[in-house]
């Protein structure tokens, strides 16, 4: 059988899916790579890491299905940079989208920049974008970027080692803050303001588009046949948009992968409030973009506690940690988590936020702080959905996936907190299945209208239950009021801050 393959550079995995040209999913695997945190604020990984991770993972899946691949999808997690040299080795490890290292460089760009930066790059600027630790580079490392030829972006470094192809799309280069939405190309004249210099990166063509084929090294290294077409694809927002069916009209995507994304495709003549922190991406079809309410700590928020149960020498599975949540009632007794741990992106763009549990007692249990971890996440969607309704967004379906939705009560949650009945997709991992759709209409297999496949429409519907509606709004309302508290807070111990260094 004939089959697309979609790469998804995670943050915590590389995710690659064999998708029959009929729709079907024939197999899935994934293969870790690790984040390095060497300083406070900083988080970098290892670029030839993603590569082992992807040559790990096609080659399982290839063994796992046996089906004959005509084309390659790639995504990865948006805002990660790798550096290369006049030999293309990369210059060290590549920050990735956690590393907020740039905070002062941020806000020093966005009050000299914030016009050109909201009209032509449709963004109020984050430390989690790559322009602002380009120019934390250019003071703190000068040396560093002086050896620079030219800079990728995740997904673009996996296509670069399948193809020799120095390429990017739209939606990566978006994310970036260094992209200008009217002429499709680099912001050159803000690069060159900041002194930058625009030439290090790579040319942008269409996200469904051929970028390169498969050279005979990487086809020996990866078993994929060289001469395979290779798809630019898109950053993993984009994709998972076309995974969870975002494409148009009111379906609203949700992920719950490490981070949470509130998607929503939308008519390209149409902005959201960039003050609400809602992000605008290019969409894979030309005639939308895709609307993003980024939650920092999604699935992490629960990852974290798995992983401090597993440090005491008594870990729980997720399913036992979903049943302690379950013995606790709608509202967890009046604990609630700010799921704040990467800090916060909509609704208050404010990377000093930390989590915090509030409202515990001596007859708090393991279950009240698992239960509120998952509402927490829950309220913080919440705030993305009535950011997006409040830019003038209908909503009317709602597609949860990725890896935290495997947790049926935190699906209910959802829908509890939002009200609106939920369908958990079949295929949860839609940055990978957007990829290789993504290929799919690259390689003139599909068109755009075809990619609604059968996963999409089918699962597990989850309605909310009307007894528990009194009960959330006002631990939303609560949530809110804890919330706005502490971004005041981070703010004002914060705001005399330095610009992070190594400390
Ligand atoms: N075995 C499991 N059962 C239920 N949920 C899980 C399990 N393993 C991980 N998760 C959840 O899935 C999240 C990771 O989702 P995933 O889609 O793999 O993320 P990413 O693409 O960002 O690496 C974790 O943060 C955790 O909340
Ligand atoms: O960078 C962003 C948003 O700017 C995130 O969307 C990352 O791309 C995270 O993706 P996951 O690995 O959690 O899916």
């Amino acid at each position: 059988m004939k089959a697309s393959l979609g790469i998804d550079i995670g943050t915590s995995a590389v995710k690659v899916l064999l998708l029959g040209l009929d729709g079907e999913v024939l197999a899935e695997r994934a293969a870790p790579h690790p984040t390095a945190r060497p300083h406070s604020g900083w988080a970098e990984q290892v670029p030839e890491d993603w590569w082992r991770s992807t040559v790990a993972a096609v080659s399982e899946v290839k063994s796992a299905a046996d089906a004959e691949i005509v084309a390659v999808g790639l995504t990865g997690q948006l805002n990660g940079f790798v550096l290369l040299d006049s030999n293309d080795r990369p210059l060290g490890d590549a920050p990735i989208w956690l590393d907020t290292r740039a905070i002062a460089e941020t806000a020093e760009i966005d009050s000299a920049h914030a016009g050109i930066l909201r009209e032509r790059g449709v963004t109020r600027l984050s430390p989690i974008a790559v322009l602002p630790k380009l120019l934390w580079l250019a003071r703190h490392e000068p040396e560093r970027l002086s050896q620079t030829r030219s800079i990728l972006l995740v997904k673009d470094f996996v296509l670069w080692k399948l193809t020799g192809i120095k390429t990017t799309d739209p939606s990566d280069a978006a994310a970036t803050a260094m992209y200008d939405f009217e002429t499709g190309d680099w912001n050159r004249p803000l690069l060159v303001d900041l002194d930058l210099d625009p030439e290090l990166l790579p040319e942008i063509g269409a996200t469904a588009s051929i970028g390169g084929s498969v050279t005979n090294e990487a086809a020996t290294e990866t078993g994929i046949a060289a001469g395979t077409p290779v798809a630019r694809g898109a950053g993993d927002v984009t994709a998972l948009a076309v995974g969870t069916g975002a494409i148009e009209g009111g379906i609203l995507g949700i992920t719950l992968g490490t981070a949470g994304h509130v998607v929503l495709g939308q008519d390209a003549a149409r902005r959201p409030d960039l003050d609400s922190e809602l992000w605008c991406l290019p969409h894979a079809n030309p005639d939308r973009l895709a609307w993003l309410g980024l939650v920092m700590s999604g699935g992490l928020s629960l990852s974290w506690m798995h992983e401090m149960f597993a440090s005491t020498g008594k870990p729980l599975s997720y399913s036992e940690m979903e049943a302690l949540a379950a013995e606790v009632p709608p509202g967890a007794s009046g604990v609630t988590f700010l799921p704040f741990l990467e800090g916060a992106a909509t609704p208050y763009g404010e990377p000093r936020m930390r989590g915090t549990f509030n409202g515990l007692s001596p007859a708090s249990t393991a279950g009240h702080m698992l239960r509120s971890a998952m509402e927490g996440v829950a309220f913080n969607v919440r705030q993305c959905v009535e950011a997006f309704q409040a830019s003038g967004a209908e909503i009317t379906q709602v597609h949860l996936a990725e890896g935290g939705a495997r947790v049926d009560l935190w699906c209910q949650i959802v829908a509890d907190v939002l009200g609106l009945p939920v369908r958990k997709l079949e295929a949860l991992n839609t940055s990978t299945l957007g990829a290789a759709m993504i290929a799919m209409v690259a390689a003139g297999l599909a068109e755009y209208d075809d990619l609604l496949t059968p996963q999409m429409v089918q699962g597990k519907r989850f309605d909310p239950d009307p007894a528990t509606s009194p009960i959330y709004e006002a631990a939303y309302r609560r949530y809110c009021t804890e919330a706005e508290a502490a971004a005041r807070l981070a703010h004002d111990m914060n705001s005399t801050a330095p610009s992070a260094a190594k400390t």
